[in-house]
């Protein structure tokens, strides 16, 4: 499965290439928005992520999540208590949790935990205060010991798919492979074809 991340920013027709390209799952992902801007915009991709069976899901904030109708959230280690979160989504919203190391996935409270983003697996400059890359074994360690289904994430794209693929990732999550490609459609039906068949 091929999980967009989308770029501070992002159009609408970036999200909307990579839905047409296949994407299993996307994520509003805006760092300078306002929640303002987030609700609306979540509100204006629902209707499109719904027709091609994908869910929408809001970095970070728990109430744009919840006022915009987003079929879920994405939180970090930094982003509040996922439990708390949970209660607040109620059972049935996903609810996915960033892990960086064995000892946060350790402590993660799995049965309120749908998928987690694992990584970084390479650096990254698309988010400058990332941990300490886990390279490949690293992340395969996390992935076998990981209770919930994982997507690998972090400087990963089209040449790391086999290798993830075969750790046991359930998918992989990717700003750059797809926003920064000249053609990010054709970038998004390339992952998801590698991905399938790898
Ligand atoms: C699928 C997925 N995995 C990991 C992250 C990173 O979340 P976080 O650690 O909170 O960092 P920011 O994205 O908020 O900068 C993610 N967004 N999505
Ligand atoms: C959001 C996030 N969390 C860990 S690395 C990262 C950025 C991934 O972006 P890219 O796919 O461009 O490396
Ligand atoms: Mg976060």
């Amino acid at each position: 499965m091929i999980y967009f991340v989308t770029p501070d920013g992002c159009d609408d027709a970036l999200v909307r290439a990579a839905l047409v390209g296949g994407a299993g799952m996307i994520q509003i992902r805006d760092k300078t928005a306002t929640d303002a801007e987030m609700v609306a915009q979540a509100r204006r991709l629902l209707p499109l992520c719904r027709d091609a069976g994908v869910p929408l899901i809001i970095n970070d904030r728990l109430s744009v999540a919840l006022e915009s109708g987003a079929d879920g959230l994405h939180m970090g280690q930094g982003d509040g208590d996922p439990a708390q979160a949970r209660v607040a989504l109620g059972t049935g919203v996903h609810l996915g949790l960033s892990i960086e190391t064995a000892a946060q996935l350790a402590a993660m409270p799995a049965g309120a935990i749908s998928l987690i983003g694992a990584g970084p697996v390479h650096a990254t400059s698309t988010k400058p205060d990332h941990a300490a890359p886990l390279g490949l074994d690293g992340l395969a360690h996390l992935v076998a010991q990981s209770a919930v289904p994982a997507v690998a994430i972090g400087g990963v794209g089209l040449p790391h798919i086999p290798a993830l693929k075969q750790a046991g990732c359930a998918g992989i999550a990717v700003v750059s492979a797809i926003a920064s490609a000249p053609d990010p459609e054709t970038a998004t039906r390339e992952l998801v074809t590698a991905w399938r068949y790898a």
